[in-house]
């Protein structure tokens, strides 16, 4: 079943100096119910930019996103964020937990915009997830008290806690060493799996680039298969697009 769907999506956005730059250039994919998706890309390639559009926290330029097979250009910032809150966990590299607070109140924290039961049983239900990270014994742990393994155990379970449809995951392993980084996907990949969820994961490292069923590369500004070979021009600069206007970039 396709959960999201991009057709002919671009981003182009101003330089400083109001030429424009194409970030991204007639992507088209289809993530479907329990995809498992990597994106790799040199620094610069649109890796995050795509990631901002697959969470609806930017819009296309060009083209059209669909959710649930429903255009998503017209829909209310109230709804993104709405859609977004439900549909869509987000992980980073620097974890981004709340400093100072619990191991416990990060995993609470989405659960605060929760309008049902969610909401009043949000200690019970943030507790059990993170028993499934396998932190249940650190519920009162603040960050600076927890390794990066631990951190990053808890920043899941604080995207999963709504049980999204997609999981965003921006170099999930990056802060991580080699065995917690394997650790930290198997981890990933199986809460993904006991709830259904898509994972879409942008990495440089092809390791875990390869744990996934579909694998991509961003290139020129297109979402290429990551087995085909590498443009001379990609290679050479590491940048997508030059401007649409000509000229190098940045
Ligand atoms: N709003 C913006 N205005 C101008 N340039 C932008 C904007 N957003 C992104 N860019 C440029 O577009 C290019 C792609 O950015 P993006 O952050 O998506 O790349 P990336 O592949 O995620 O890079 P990295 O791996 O280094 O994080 C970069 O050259 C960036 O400077």
């Amino acid at each position: 079943m396709t959960f999201l769907e991009l057709r002919g999506v671009g981003r182009t956005v101003s330089r400083v100096d109001d030429r424009p730059l194409v970030i991204l250039d007639g992507v088209d994919l289809v993530v479907e119910v329990g995809d498992r998706l990597s994106i790799v890309g040199r620094s610069g390639s649109g890796k995050s930019t795509l990631l901002n559009l697959l969470g609806l926290l930017d819009s296309p330029t060009e083209g059209e996103i669909f959710l649930d097979e429903e255009p998503t250009r017209d829909f209310s910032a109230r709804r993104r964020d709405v859609t977004r809150g439900r549909d869509v966990g987000f992980i980073f590299q620097q974890f981004n937990l709340l400093q100072g607070r619990t191991a416990l109140e990060n995993v609470m924290t989405p659960l605060l915009y929760d309008t049902g039961s969610a909401f009043w049983r949000r200690r019970a239900i943030a507790g059990e997830m993170l028993d499934r990270v396998g932190l249940g014994h650190r519920l009162s742990s603040t960050p600076d008290r927890l390794s990066g393994g631990e951190q990053q155990r808890v920043a899941i379970a604080r995207a999963l806690v709504r049980r999204p449809r997609l999981i965003l995951a921006d170099e999930p392993t990056g802060a991580l060493d080699i065995e917690t980084g394997e650790i930290v996907m198997a981890l990933l990949d199986e809460i993904a799996t006991a709830s259904d969820a898509a994972l879409v994961t942008i990495t440089h490292d092809p390791a875990i680039a390869a744990l996934a069923t579909r694998r991509f590369r961003l290139e020129k500004g297109a979402l290429v298969d990551a087995a085909a070979p590498v443009t001379a021009r990609a290679g050479a600069s590491g940048h997508p697009f030059a401007a649409a206007g000509g000229g190098s970039d940045s």
